[in-house]
């Protein structure tokens, strides 16, 4: 099955290959090149079926499988933050290293060493002009330092449930078995196997 993943965001890519070793996955801007969709909708879900349709439309077959990623990591304590803004939670395009120095330095504000989080991730399906979409959530607590340099983003700062070693001192196997991305992608699979 071939497969148009419909990111820009290189560790998603990354997961997103070894999550799929069967199939022959390509990225948007293998076929079109470069394209920035604007997420401007206010849930994961709006975002992710926002950029799987734009990308689907821009690649103009109509048996193109297009799948999105929208994800991000939310912090009860911090009101929530940052969310769906977790890409751009210093500023539009941000690096990975200041969206964290800025995760540690709200922690650091309210003297919280350790607090509750949440990762998300909302894929969309596009297939034959249809919207298909799923979730997947990975539970844990976030630290106010960076331990590790596995994974991408956050997840230095990510210690899951069950574990005491941030994902960034962890091998993606064990990621893989129960991260946000890989249940979505389990759910993602289901809908492929009804509708194609
Ligand atoms: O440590 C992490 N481990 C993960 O497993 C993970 N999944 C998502 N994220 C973070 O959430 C934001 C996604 O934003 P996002 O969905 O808009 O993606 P993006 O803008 O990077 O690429 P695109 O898919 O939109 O092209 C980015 O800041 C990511 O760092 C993660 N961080
Ligand atoms: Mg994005």
């Amino acid at each position: 099955m071939k497969i148009i993943l419909a990111t820009g965001n290189k560790g998603k890519i990354d997961e997103f290959k070894k999550l799929l070793p069967n199939e022959e996955v390509f990225t948007f801007k293998e076929i079109i090149g470069d394209y920035e969709v604007e997420e401007d909708k206010d849930s994961f879900k709006g975002n992710a079926v926002k950029k799987a349709q734009e990308i689907y439309e821009k690649i103009g077959s109509k048996d193109a499988i297009v799948i999105s990623d929208d994800s991000g990591i939310t912090v009860p304590a911090l009101n929530n933050e940052p969310g769906i803004y977790s890409a751009r939670y210093a500023g539009t395009n941000a690096t990975d290293k200041e969206n964290n120095s800025k995760l540690i330095s709200k922690l650091k504000e309210k003297n919280l060493k350790e607090t509750e989080a949440y990762y998300t991730a909302c894929i969309a399906i596009v297939y034959k002009g249809y919207t298909y979409t799923v979730h997947g959530w990975m539970y844990g607590k976030v630290i106010d330092k960076e331990i590790g340099e596995n994974g991408f983003g956050y997840d230095p700062m990510f210690i899951p449930n069950g574990f005491d070693k941030t994902l960034g001192n962890l091998p993606y196997e064990v990621k893989k078995e129960f991260s946000h991305r890989s249940k979505a992608l389990k759910l993602a699979k289901k809908v492929l196997d009804i509708i194609l």
